[in-house]
């Protein structure tokens, strides 16, 4: 508000007495031509007029510039263009071009937990979210994201979020889903390696390692949970609503069996596509985690942690939702090729 409120009213008193337009109209200083100038504004002469309307033409354009200033600052908050309002500002938890070792910001718990089975030891009892870009080098990363590519190549949505998910093989087509491992049947070997699924794997490893850590509970009490899966996002339209990446959610009310939700980022915003930064909506502002290939960002499931992806504007976005959860009778296993 504050660049609109501050270009309003400087037009027509600035217009009026500022040294410029004053000598700029030629109504100078000579005694002759100001007593004339002054019988004619009795008169209404029409160079008053003109000053009139040059003011009003100022007021007008100070007005259009604050508006387009205002929105070009709601643009940079991702506010416009998402096709969701949100309010207010906008702070970076992690800028792309740094490089986080333990970054992590403790949260209070919501009250999501109590309605589901508590498992001493791993139930979220402190919440929050971190981020680090020293689990994963970017190598690693780099070479998952080749697995993805190679993986994802196969099909791919007719909109703009395709999904692949190693562990129930499924892969996004057309407006639908097919089974990778069915659909390929021997010929998967072509395209997978052993090393692929051992990096998948141990990449798995670290990042449930780390969370432990950080929450302070045994790694060997939480379980890898279902969908866990590579993201490929673009800027092109959505056709279905499994393309609608965008919309705010809290992951243990989507997909149930989450308690701990992690991300491993397999591109750079701003230099691998633009828009597509993370979101923390909270209550005060909101927190935007920018993606950085090797960048793990990590957080209990819970409503404390509710979020949302921007739209990617432009290029191509490569990420890993990798999850875990509680339940044992929720565990998956690491994906295995045939
Ligand atoms: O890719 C991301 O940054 C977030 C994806 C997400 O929110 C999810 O998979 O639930
Ligand atoms: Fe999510």
């Amino acid at each position: 508000m504050a660049p609109q409120r501050r270009a309003l009213p400087r037009g027509p008193e600035s217009a009026g007495t500022g040294p410029g337009p004053a000598t700029g109209t030629g109504t100078g200083r000579g005694g002759r031509r100001h007593s004339s100038a002054r019988k004619g504004r009795s008169r209404q002469d029409p160079r008053g007029w003109r000053a009139k309307a040059a003011i009003l033409l100022l007021l007008c354009t100070a007005a259009v510039g604050g508006l387009v200033l205002w929105s070009r600052l709601l643009a940079q908050d991702g506010i416009s263009g998402d096709g969701i309002l949100q309010d207010g500002v906008t702070e970076v938890l992690a800028h792309r071009s740094d490089s986080l070792r333990d970054k992590f910001v403790e949260i209070p718990c919501s009250e999501d937990y109590d309605s589901h089975r508590r498992f001493e030891g791993c139930t979220p009892r402190r919440c929050g979210r971190g981020v680090s870009d020293a689990i994963i080098t970017r190598e690693e990363a780099e070479r998952i994201r080749r697995i993805a590519e190679r993986g994802l190549s196969l099909g791919g949505s007719d909109g703009g979020a395709s999904i692949l998910d190693l562990h129930s093989g499924a892969l996004s087509l057309g407006k639908h889903f097919v089974n990778l491992y069915r659909y390929f049947g021997d010929k998967i070997h072509d395209i997978f390696t052993e090393e692929d699924f051992a990096l998948y794997r141990d990449v798995r490893q670290r990042i449930q390692q780390r969370i432990a850590e950080v929450f302070g509970i045994s790694s060997s009490s939480m379980y890898l949970t279902k969908p866990t899966f590579f993201s490929r996002m673009n800027s092109t339209e959505a056709k279905t609503t499994h393309d609608e990446y965008w919309h705010p959610h809290v992951d243990k009310v989507t997909y149930g069996s989450f308690d701990y939700t992690s991300l491993l980022y397999l591109s750079d915003y701003t230099q691998d596509f633009g828009g597509g930064r993370f979101v923390f909506l909270d209550a005060d502002s909101n927190k935007t985690v920018e993606p950085r290939a090797g960048r793990v960002s990590f957080f209990t499931s819970g409503s404390e942690n509710l979020h949302r992806v921007e739209k990617v504007h432009w290029g191509t976005r490569f990420a890993i939702t990798i999850s875990f959860t509680c339940n044992p009778e929720h565990g998956i296993g690491d994906p295995v090729l045939g």
